[in-house]
């Protein structure tokens, strides 16, 4: 879309048009891979004070949050329909669709029969074009994330945000202002909803009782592992702050924290760049189900959340955790059931899954405790270890084999320096990660093969099946 730009310097006025006050801070453009940033005008202190300085506050009618969308769902009349036709799903897309609603309106300045200007129709044209998440990255930075935790995801949210657009597309076709502005000309193009997605996700808040919000000149800080300020709610907006016991020169940058417990991973898919100052190693995996289990998709249907393996560090060791692991592991020998009831109305039928005999649909993220108790837990444990080290082993594969193509990558005009910068720091970071998670493992499936239930279980199975001298037990294979 031919989005109308203001430069930052715009902003100053269209904080007092909208009555944002700013307490010895102003927005600068910091020249770096940063963007934009709040930067103090004097020294300001919040030691020995009672009360701790106020560098900003954002009325409560400024904040862009699922309420505030649906309040404006009954002044304009364009954007109920579009809500109609395409909202209702998440706070994100219906937010999305606000915006999507601001920079059409924005583009046709001329034009005044389309939409309801309001100060976020002015605002989102200092927002910056671009965004460094590998949703904006070309398909060639994009290769840069083979084998890291982040290839799966960042490939699943490409293909939904191609699903939403053009369901979108499907959805106002037919709707006279919707064809002329976007449709008619190609004007709305797949990249305009990539970016309002990475504006959402690279700028939005969490509110207590507000929710997921974005809130203006807030979203214009940056992110520091010791940040000296931060947001709170206030009875009429929100209020941004200096942090106790802090004191901040004249011209220092005014910080927050995005998030203490967010992997590199996530820094980087959320906000397109990694902390360099941030000790937190870990990753996420997903996990698919086996090919040969024939409960397998099953398993995946009666799983509620994503099935996903998370490594990280605990007082400077490595641990996993993974519900769904623990599901995948266990198979109708050692109790698990799936059954399929039919409802006596005549709806849907509806998957039900049974462990030992007890229902425990609603439990499937809770496999842990549900086996800490059995005979067989080592067992199941050990299972669990193993395949996670299977996996270990085949992302550390995935990670070396595309090292070349990386490397050919690197260095070219096809990456920017910071897209090339941020992968390769991720793929040495899971690496490292990666090869000490699968020492750990060694050691826990020792520990485990030590175990006198496993050793109970190994005999008993071998005197069931006798295999021939020489031939490997393919059922139970935990080398
Ligand atoms: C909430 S916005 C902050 C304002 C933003 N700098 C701008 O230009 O509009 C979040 C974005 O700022 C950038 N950012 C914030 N903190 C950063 C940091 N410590 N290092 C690099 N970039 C940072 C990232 O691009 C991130 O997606």
């Amino acid at each position: 879309m031919q989005r109308l730009q203001l430069p930052i310097n715009a902003l100053p006025a269209w904080a007092k048009l909208n009555d944002v006050n700013f307490l010895d801070i102003s927005v600068h453009d910091l020249g770096s891979e940063k963007g934009y940033g709040l930067v103090t005008s004097r020294a300001l202190s919040s030691e020995d004070v009672f009360d701790v300085p106020t560098l900003l506050i954002v009325p409560h009618d400024l904040i862009l949050s699922a309420e505030a969308v649906e309040e404006h769902a009954k002044v304009d009349a364009h954007f109920k329909q579009l809500l109609e036709v395409f909202g209702g799903k998440s706070t994100r897309g219906d937010v999305m669709l606000f915006l999507l609603m601001q920079i059409s309106i924005a583009s046709h300045p001329d034009e005044k029969a389309v939409g309801l200007s309001n100060p976020w129709t002015e605002y989102v044209k200092m927002l910056p074009g671009s965004i460094p998440v590998p949703t904006m990255w070309s398909e060639e930075e994009r290769l840069m994330l083979v084998g890291t935790s982040l290839e799966t995801p960042v490939t699943a949210k490409m293909a939904s945000l191609l699903r939403e657009y053009e369901g979108l597309r499907e959805a106002t076709v037919e709707i006279p202002w919707c064809k002329k502005y976007w449709w008619d000309y190609d004007s709305f193009q797949l990249n305009d909803w990539i970016l309002l997605d990475a504006w959402y996700r690279s700028r939005c808040l969490e509110l207590p009782n507000t929710g997921e919000s974005m809130i203006p000149c807030v979203d214009m800080v940056n992110h520091h592992s010791r940040a000296n300020s931060y947001y709170e709610p206030t009875s009429d907006g929100v209020a941004l702050l200096l942090r106790p016991n802090k004191k901040v020169d004249i011209e220092e940058e005014i910080s927050i924290s995005y998030g203490t417990s967010k992997s590199e991973a996530e820094m980087l898919f959320s906000y397109g760049f990694i902390d360099e100052d941030s000790n937190k190693k870990g990753l996420t995996l997903t996990l698919e189900p086996l090919l040969d289990d024939p409960l397998g998709k099953a398993k995946a249907a009666a799983f509620k959340k994503p099935p996903t393996v998370r490594v990280s560090e605990d007082q400077g060791a490595l641990c996993w955790e993974s519900p769904f692991l623990y599901l995948m592991c266990l198979n109708e020998e050692d109790g698990l059931e799936f059954k399929v009831l039919q409802q006596t109305d005549g709806s849907r039928s509806q998957l039900r899954v049974f462990w030992q005999g007890s229902d425990v649909t609603n439990a499937t993220d809770n496999f842990e405790s549900l086996t800490a108790n059995h005979e067989l837990k080592d067992v199941f444990k050990l299972r669990a270890v193993a395949l996670l080290q299977d996996l270990t082993r085949e992302q550390l594969g995935r990670l070396h084999e595309s090292e070349d193509m990386v490397q050919s990558l690197a260095g070219t005009a096809f990456a920017s320096p910071q897209s090339q910068g941020n992968a390769l720091q991720l793929r040495q970071s899971e690496t490292v990660i990666l090869e000490n998670m699968f020492g750990v493992l060694e050691m826990q499936k020792n520990k485990l093969l030590e175990s006198d239930a496993v050793l109970r279980y190994l005999g008993s199975m071998e005197d069931e099946e006798r295999p021939e001298p020489g031939a490997t037990n393919d059922e139970e294979d935990f080398s």
